[in-house]
């Protein structure tokens, strides 16, 4: 659906995209990372017709941006971090405004009204967009880019600025949007990305560092087969008989949790899988295991690891 190969973008002498190569599948969504200046917008600015590349193909649904500008923005919606929005207009007169210029196919009146319904604005339909809150605003934004319901939608850090709930609802609209449509998120919220996303790219510096799905990544960057594990038992006695399992390599006392209950890390062999032999040891010396977890790295810890060289994060 999406393809980008080989992209770079110089200003000048600054290399600001380096040979960057990646694609979203159909029905994807996307997570975009990377810390400041990594080149995100750049990429997006090239994905959506506003920047040319300096060299490299971006491709929406098989037509090449830079050859045929027009009908590849035909299959995209674009929010950009500040939504495009006329505060003097209502959502009324602002969207059917977007309608026009999209030159959009759908029947006018039902199209703007089922766009409306799908973020949940109706109720401010008739209101100018100046008085409307930031995340009634934000669903303004997107709501102009579903405007002639594109295939591929393009969210430049949608969450950013609003509240709570408002950044719960906006989430859980992305995800409904994501049934239907293709999706490419940036955003610097790593909880969002993790919640959201099916898969994602992180660029640092310039260059791709990351193209894997969230699980994959946490997997396969965590050094496997770590857990957590709280027992209910004489903390010395219980290392002692973790240390003796076979395949364990490493158990560290993390701590005391509550009277009598420690807190132990552990970690076993490439490819040994010691949950079993744990809660059996532990079964038969009757001491209670009240909880068990794998360590896997969160994804804003491998974010951190792959970004590690840029000095800090956005
Ligand atoms: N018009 C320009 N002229 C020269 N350099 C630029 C220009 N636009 C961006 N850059 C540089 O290119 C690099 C990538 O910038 P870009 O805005 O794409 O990064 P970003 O990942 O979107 O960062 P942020 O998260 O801060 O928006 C940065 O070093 C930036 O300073």
């Amino acid at each position: 659906m999406i393809e980008i190969q080989n992209l770079t973008k110089r200003y000048g002498q600054k290399l600001a995209v380096d040979d960057v190569s990646f694609h979203v599948d159909r029905g994807e969504i996307l997570g975009f990372l990377g810390p400041n200046g990594a080149g995100k917008s750049t990429t997006m600015n090239i994905l959506t017709g506003y920047l040319s590349a300096t060299s490299g193909e971006c491709k929406i649904n098989g037509v090449d941006i830079l050859e045929d500008p027009i009908r590849a923005k035909r299959s995209i919606g674009y929010l950009p971090e500040q939504p495009p929005l006329y505060l003097d207009m209502t959502v009324k007169e602002y969207l059917s405004f977007i309608y026009d210029l999209k030159k959009a196919k759908q029947p006018k009146t039902e199209h703007i009204k089922e766009v409306c319904d799908v973020v949940k604005i109706s109720n401010v339909y008739n209101r100018l967009i100046k008085n409307l809150s930031k995340g009634y605003k934000q669903r303004v934004g997107l709501a102009q880019a579903l405007i002639g319901n594109p295939e591929v939608l393009i969210l430049d850090e949608p969450t950013v600025g609003l509240d709570p709930k408002q950044i719960i609802e906006i989430r859980s609209l992305i995800k409904k949007l994501g049934k239907k449509h293709t999706i490419i998120l940036s955003s610097h919220i790593l909880s969002e990305i993790q919640a959201v996303c099916d898969k994602v790219v992180v660029i640092n510096q310039g260059k791709l560092v990351a193209d894997d799905t969230t699980a994959n990544l946490s997997h396969n960057m965590s050094n496997d087969r770590r857990y957590t594990v709280l027992i209910d038992g004489p903390e010395n006695e219980v290392y002692r008989s973790l240390c003796g399992i076979t395949g364990m390599v490493n158990v560290d006392l993390l701590g005391k949790r509550e009277e009598g209950v420690y807190e132990y890390s552990v970690e076993a062999e490439d490819g040994v899988d010691i949950r079993r032999e744990i809660f059996k040891r532990l079964a038969e010396r009757n001491w209670p295991m009240l909880g068990l977890r794998s360590s896997e790295m969160s994804l804003e810890d491998i974010f951190l690891q792959l970004t590690k060289d840029s000095g800090g994060i956005k």
